[in-house]
Formats: C-alpha cells, structure tokens, sequence
C-alpha cells in the first residue's frame, strides 16, 4: 500500500498486516512497525496522549494495546518520554498515524521507533470496531502478522496460552540492586536531581514505572530499588523507612515470591504503599483473592471515588486483575472504588501503616488528581521516624 508521506521519506511503502483475535475476527490494515508477527493478549487503551509511556510500560508486557484515539504518532517520540529502559508493549494498534509529525521535542517517528524497537504495530484497522469487540467479549488472545498468511495469524492467535498464572514481574524486573536519584521532567531543564535527604524507601520492581521513582525523589526520598525476588530479610537489612510495592505485568497469584516478602514486612509493621500489581500482592499477602477482569482497565480517563470524603479524582489505570473486596480481612478498609464497575480501587489496613492502589497515581500518562496519595505515604514514614 502506498500513502502520501512528508516524515517517512523514500520509505512511502508499507507492507500489508493482519490483526487476526482468538475468537476468528481478521482485520487487514498495513504494517508501521518491525518485520514478523507477535502473540499476546489483545487490550484497548483509551488515553488520548502519552503513547510512548504507554509502548514502555513495563506492565504492558505480553499485551498488544489498541489505541481508541484515532490518531497516534503525530507528535512524534522523543528520548525523554519513557516510563523503562526499554520498550515492553508486544505489540501495537492503532486506527491512523498521521504522516507528519509536529512538536519540537520530537527526534524520530512512531514508524521507526517501532521498527528500531522491534514492535509489530498495525495501522489503518477499525479500532472502534476492535473496541466494542473486547468490550463484548473480554480480553483475549491476538496475532498481529506482516504478510497476508490469515490462517497462520489465526492459528497463532488461537494458540496464545493466556495471562492468567504468568508471571512475568520476575521477567522485565531489573535484576540487580540500583539507586535512584532521578527527578520528574521540568520544561527548560529535563529530568532534574531532587535532594534526596529525607526518608529511605527500597522499591521492589515488579516492572516499576519510572514516574513512581521520580516523584518520590522529588519528595525528598532516597531510593534503593531492588529485583520482584529480593527476600524480606534483604530489604530489612537496608534499614528502609518505607517499602514500596511497584505495578508490574502478568497474574499477581504467580508471584508467591512478593506476596511471602510482603508477609514477613507487614510482621515489622514498616510503611508500605503498593501500586497496581503492587495493590495485589498486598491484597494476597493478607489473604484476599485476585480475579481477572473481562476487559481490565486501560486508560487515562477512569473515575474513581474516595469512598471516606465522596470525592472523584479521574485516574490513569492499566489492570487486567482486580482484588476481590469480598474477600478482604477485616484489618483492610476499602478507600476507593471504580464509577465505571464499581470495582475495588484501593485499600489500607487499620492496624497496620499499609496501602495502596490499583490505578496510577504517577499518570505519565494521564492526569495527576490522586498524586496526593504520595503525601500519604511520606506522612506515614514520617510518623514512624
Ligand atoms: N499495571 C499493573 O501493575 C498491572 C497489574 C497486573 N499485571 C494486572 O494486569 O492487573
């Protein structure tokens, strides 16, 4: 297929590509990404900014995100706006990208991210029809192919195994010990260098958004992040104030190695604060359930109500697994729940300097109502200095 380009140069040819789902749908589009083909586990995402963050977030591991905004690419990525060291998203759909990009920070475009990335990306499919598909349907198994093999992409997307008892937070985790100094971006001075003086948080990565880091170092926190594996008595012997659990990708009920750690740092009653995936393991470190979602939650327009002052803060999520609120203690008293399902958004125990919660109050990207609950978590360590 041949189509007008200003950005793309010589290059105006763009291969055919198929999404083909799990359920026998095909849609026939052209191919703006890397060579082949890839198999995840199909979601949408309706964030209209913030598509880099998005593609480097590691808890998008193992899924191929469709974009229900119609046009993706058009500022351009740039070396700045990434939530990891790398790309984690399997893959990438989306309706059209603009042939021009526009934005004075922008240093390539999505096409040859892609590409240099080695992510299958599609273009030019119905993603309003893929939306109200998995609306329908739930979540499910996908294949997106270069080429005009239907049969093979189908068979692919068929065959894929599924999230549920993967673990992949042991996976896209760094697996050494790191500090981290990094401040949140500035316009005019990029990433900054806070001090870090006051409190000394160990951060598990369970596939850790950046942003989480920054803005705890811009509080002031001095922060050690240690792999999804590290034992309790390693995080203790680092003498921390507080203990945060990160979001991270796949099924919480394959990480028993966080959810015994979380056991033993609740015992030492230490200020912890989960996020995403975060919010799960401590949900089943005291003895909850987590379930998965038909659809999960991906996006960076989700009400969500604080259930003690009635106020609605709109949030960035991106889940596939809930915490069964039925099945909470009765130590933990639930904080948040969702206004599109009424699902459990966050909790924290009376008897203990513990919480969390399932969206994401770091939003890169998204917008920052709930940012606040950072506050609650350096007010915690403050109180247990
Ligand atoms: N962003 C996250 O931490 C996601 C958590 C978990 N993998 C889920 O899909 O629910």
């Amino acid at each position: 297929m041949t189509l007008p380009s200003h950005i793309f140069g010589e290059n105006t040819e763009f291969p055919t590509a198929i999404l083909a789902l799990a359920d026998g749908t095909v849609f026939k589009g052209i191919s703006i990404g890397a060579n082949g083909h890839t198999v995840a586990e199909l979601v949408f995402n309706t964030s209209m900014t913030g598509f880099q963050e998005i593609l480097t977030d590691p808890s998008y591991s193992q899924q191929i995100v469709s974009f229900t905004y119609p046009h993706v690419g058009n500022t351009g990525v740039n070396k700045e706006d990434v939530e990891s060291f790398k790309t984690h998203a399997a893959g990438m759909v989306i309706r059209n990208c603009p042939d021009r990009i526009s934005n004075f920070r922008a240093t390539q475009s999505l096409p040859a991210y892609l590409k240099e990335n080695g992510i299958v990306a599609i273009s030019e499919v119905d993603t309003r029809k893929i939306t109200r598909l998995l609306r329908e349907k739930g979540a499910q198994g996908a294949c997106i192919l270069v080429g005009d093999d239907v049969e093979k992409a189908l068979e692919l997307a068929r065959g894929y195994q599924g999230m549920q008892g993967q673990d992949l937070a042991s996976q896209v985790s760094r697996q050494q010990t790191e500090n981290w100094t990094e401040g949140t971006w500035q316009l005019g001075q990029g990433y900054t260098q806070p001090n870090q003086t006051s409190y000394h948080v160990v951060a598990y990565d369970f596939g850790v958004k950046s942003n989480i880091l920054r803005i705890l170092a811009d509080k002031g926190c001095r922060l050690t992040v240690v792999p999804a594996t590290t034992p309790a008595e390693d995080v203790l012997a680092l003498n921390p104030d507080g203990v945060f659990l990160a979001n991270g990708p796949g099924d919480p009920s394959a990480c028993g190695y966080a959810v015994e750690a979380v056991k033993t740092l609740l015992d030492k009653k230490i200020p912890l604060f989960g996020i995403c995936l975060g919010q799960q393991i401590l949900a089943q470190a005291i003895g909850a359930k987590t379930l998965k979602m038909k659809t999960g939650h991906h996006g960076d327009n989700h009400p969500v109500k604080d259930v003690q002052t009635g106020r609605v803060y709109i949030t960035a999520q991106n889940h596939g697994f809930a915490v069964d609120a039925d099945t909470l203690p009765a130590n933990a008293r639930v904080t948040h729940v969702s206004l599109f399902d009424g699902t459990l958004q966050g909790f924290e125990l009376t008897d203990r300097p513990a919480f969390c919660f399932q969206g994401h109050p770091e939003a890169s990207p998204g917008p920052h109502d709930i940012i606040v609950l950072f506050d609650k978590f350096i007010s915690q360590m403050a109180q247990q200095k």
